[in-house]
C-alpha cells in the first residue's frame, strides 16, 4: 500500500435494509463520505440505530454496501474481501462472536488459525495475548464461567489475533466497569503508539474525548460532522442553560433579547430556564441576572443527549435544505 493511502476511505456510502413489497425500507446508511489517515484513533459517536455497526460491519466485509465504495488499507472491500480481512481486527461489545463451550486459549487458537498461523507462530501470538489481556491464568477454562470484563478482553484479544493494521471497536466497553474501561483506554493508546488506526463506535462522549484524534457525530445514516473532541467540549458549553427563580419581566425580555440566547422557558411555579446557543453566551446570562438582582441562579451542562438533540437538531436543518 502507498503510504499516502488512508486506512479507510468512505465514499458516498449507502446501505438500506428491507424494502420489499410489503416492507418499509430502513436506510442504515445515507451516502456517508469519512476519511481516516493510518494511525488516527476515530470515535463514531451516535445514539442506536446511527448506522455505526452497519458501518463497522461493511468495513470487515460481513456486510455488502448498496451503493458507494469503501477501502481499508488501500483495498476495496467488495473486491478485494480477503485483502481487506487480513487488514482488520474486529471486537464486538458483549457476547457476540466467542464460542463460551471452549476455553480462553482454544478461542485465540481457532482465531489464529483462520488468519493461517501455524504451529510456533500460533501459540506464540496466542501466548502473547493471553499476557497482554491478562487471561494467562484462566487460559484453560471454559468461557462460559468467565465475567464479563473477561469475555470483553477476550474479544479485544480475539480483535487483535490477526496483527491486523485496522482495528473496529464496536462499543468494546458496554458493560464494562470502570477499573476495565480505564485500562481500555490505555489499550486504544497502546493501540495508537504501535501505528494501527482504531475505529471506535460508543455512545459515551467521556471516552470518545479521552482516547480519540477525531470523533464523527453519527446520526439517521449520516455523519453530521467530524471534529477533534476539544470542539465536543465547546460543543457541551455552548450548549449550557441557567436557572433562576423571581426574575422580574422587564429582565426576561433583556434575557431574551441577548445575543446566543436560544430561548427562555417559564418553568412552574416561579423559574425560568434560558438555554444558550453560543459560546459565550451563559456567562452573559449569568452577569445580566446579578446585575438584575436575581439571587437564585443555578446553570447546568447539558446531557450527553442534550448535546446530541442541539448539535443534530442544528445540522440536520442544514443537511435538509
Ligand atoms: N439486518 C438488519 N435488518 C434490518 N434493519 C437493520 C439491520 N441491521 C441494521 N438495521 C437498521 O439499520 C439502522 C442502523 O442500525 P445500526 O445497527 O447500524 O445502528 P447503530 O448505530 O450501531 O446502533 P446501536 O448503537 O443500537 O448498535 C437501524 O435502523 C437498524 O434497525
Amino acid at each position: 500500500m502507498p503510504d499516502t493511502d488512508p486506512a479507510i476511505r468512505v465514499e458516498r456510502l449507502h446501505r438500506t435494509f428491507g424494502g420489499g413489497r410489503r416492507r418499509r425500507e430502513t436506510v442504515a446508511l445515507d451516502h456517508i463520505d469519512l476519511t481516516i489517515p493510518a494511525g488516527e484513533v476515530h470515535g463514531l459517536l451516535g445514539p442506536n440505530g446511527a448506522g455505526k455497526t452497519t458501518l463497522c460491519k461493511i468495513l470487515s466485509t460481513v456486510l455488502l454496501p448498496t451503493g458507494g465504495t469503501a477501502t481499508v488499507d488501500g483495498h476495496d472491500v467488495v473486491r478485494e474481501t480477503a485483502a481487506v480481512r487480513r487488514s482488520v481486527g474486529i471486537v464486538f461489545g458483549g457476547e457476540r462472536g466467542l464460542y463460551t463451550r471452549l476455553t480462553a486459549r482454544a478461542n485465540l487458537e481457532f482465531w489464529a488459525a483462520l488468519y493461517g498461523l501455524r504451529g510456533r507462530g500460533l501459540s506464540q501470538r496466542v501466548d502473547a495475548l493471553l499476557e497482554r489481556f491478562g487471561l494467562t491464568d484462566r487460559a484453560h477454562e471454559r468461557v462460559e464461567g468467565f465475567s464479563r470484563g473477561m469475555k470483553q478482553r477476550l474479544h479485544l484479544a480475539r480483535g487483535l489475533v490477526g496483527d491486523p493494521r485496522v482495528v473496529l471497536l464496536d462499543e468494546p466497553t458496554t458493560g464494562m466497569d470502570p477499573v476495565a474501561a480505564h485500562d481500555f483506554r490505555d489499550l486504544v493508546r497502546e493501540l495508537r503508539a504501535e501505528g494501527r488506526t482504531v475505529l471506535l463506535t460508543t455512545h459515551d462522549m467521556a471516552e470518545a474525548e479521552a482516547v480519540c484524534d477525531r470523533v464523527s457525530l453519527v446520526d439517521g445514516g449520516r455523519i453530521l460532522a467530524t471534529e477533534r473532541p476539544a470542539t465536543l467540549g465547546t460543543w457541551i458549553s455552548r450548549y449550557a442553560s441557567v436557572e433562576a427563580r423571581d426574575v422580574p419581566p422587564s429582565t426576561v425580555d433583556e434575557l431574551r433579547a441577548l445575543p446566543g440566547v436560544r430561548a427562555v422557558h417559564h418553568v412552574p411555579p416561579d423559574r425560568i430556564r434560558v438555554e444558550t446557543g453560543a459560546e459565550d453566551a451563559a456567562p452573559a446570562v449569568l452577569r445580566l441576572l446579578v446585575d438584575a438582582g436575581v439571587g437564585d441562579v443555578s446553570t447546568a451542562l447539558p446531557s450527553l443527549a442534550d448535546v446530541y438533540l442541539h448539535v443534530i437538531g442544528d445540522r440536520g436543518m442544514r443537511v435538509n435544505k
